[in-house]
Order: structure tokens, then sequence, then C-alpha cells
């Protein structure tokens, strides 16, 4: 299974501290604000776990990351995490590109590795506080997966300090993740 979509996908939404924002459910508020690895705990909730890699290029920034990146030149990485081939999280990072040509060449050539192995095995990237965003059901981004595009999505996104550098990480719960409570299903934690 794969979504096919167009990259960059991009993701032009507003980003709010998550304390200026109600979310519906303490379930949902506990994985948008997870500090440790979403691959991980994604990995809990699945037999499979797959990245299905959508691309990975130097690609200009928005405005709202730029502002917060500072000016230097980044890898655009967008892929889609699956949980027995169902698509749970679109995710959009932003990597240096010099960090990725010189230091850490596994990012540059990470493909469908998660990026969280990277992140998370390395205590020298610190993970700054996050913010949060609720996409529309006629947001772009779901028409551009073909998703069903009946409800609404929350995503989350964070700057990992490493060094001198800074990465972002952005991800949005697509409909079937379990960060979501799903209709029916046995409580998941
Ligand atoms: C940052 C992590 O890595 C995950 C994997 C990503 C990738 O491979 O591009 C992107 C975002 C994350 O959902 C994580 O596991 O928390």
């Amino acid at each position: 299974m794969i979504l096919s979509a167009e990259f960059p996908l991009s993701l032009e939404t507003d980003w709010i501290a998550p304390q200026s924002i109600r979310v519906p459910d303490f379930h949902l508020r506990n994985w948008l604000l997870d500090t440790g690895s979403l691959t991980e705990r994604l990995q809990s909730h699945c037999r499979q776990f797959r990245v299905q890699l959508l691309g990975q290029a130097p690609l200009p920034l928005l405005d709202n990351e730029r502002e917060q990146m500072g000016p230097v030149d980044y890898l655009v990485r967008e892929v889609i995490l699956w949980g027995d081939d169902r698509p749970w999280v679109f995710a959009r990072s932003l990597l240096p590109r010099a960090l990725c040509e010189q230091d850490r060449g596994e990012l540059s050539n990470l493909g469908e590795k998660p990026l969280g192995s990277i992140l998370f095995n390395d205590a020298r990237f610190e993970r700054q506080p996050f913010q949060v965003t609720r996409l529309s059901a006629a947001h772009r981004l779901q028409s551009a997966l073909k998703l069903p595009g009946t409800q609404v999505l929350w995503g989350r996104r964070s700057v990992f300090h490493y060094l001198q550098w800074r990465m972002m990480v952005a991800e949005v719960f697509l409909p079937q993740c379990p960060a979501y409570k799903q209709m029916g299903a046995p409580h998941a934690g």
C-alpha cells in the first residue's frame, strides 16, 4: 500500500501554542504533546510499521518555517508513516543541508529509515516545545492524500537543537492514527 502524492505536499497551516487551543480529548492531547519518539509509540500499536518516503530534497521553506529556522539551506523530507497498511501520519521535516552533507551523512540518505531512529539515539538532539495545529476537513492535505476528508486532523511540530543546527519535525495525525479514539475500537492506551 502506498499513498500517491506530489512532492512537496507542504503544510500550510497556523501553528499555535498548546495552551492556546482546546484539544477535544485527553487521549489526543496526550499524543500531540508526547515528547518521546512517535515512531516507537506507533510501533507499539501495530505489527508492521513502515515509512513511505514521498521525497527529500533541497527546497525553500514556508514563511512560518523560515522564521524559526534561520538563514541556512534545508533538505525538506516528507513521509507517510504506516501501521499495518494504514496511513497514520504525514510528516514534514527540515534537515540542515550542510549538516546532512558534512557531519551526519546518514541523514542525507535516510530513505525509508525513520528519522526518529537518529534523533532519539543521540542526546545532543534537544527537543524544543511543541506547537500544535488543527486542519479542517477541507484542508488541501486531505485532498492531496486522497483521504476521505470527513474529519478535522490534528498535528504538532517542534524544533530540535543539535550543536549549532536546528531541525524541525512536523507531524499530522491522519484519520486512522491511534492518536484518535477509533469509533468502536477498544480503548488503546
Ligand atoms: C521524529 C521522529 O521520526 C518520525 C519519522 C520521520 C521520518 O522518517 O521522516 C518523521 C517524523 C517522525 O514521525 C519520531 O519517531 O518521533
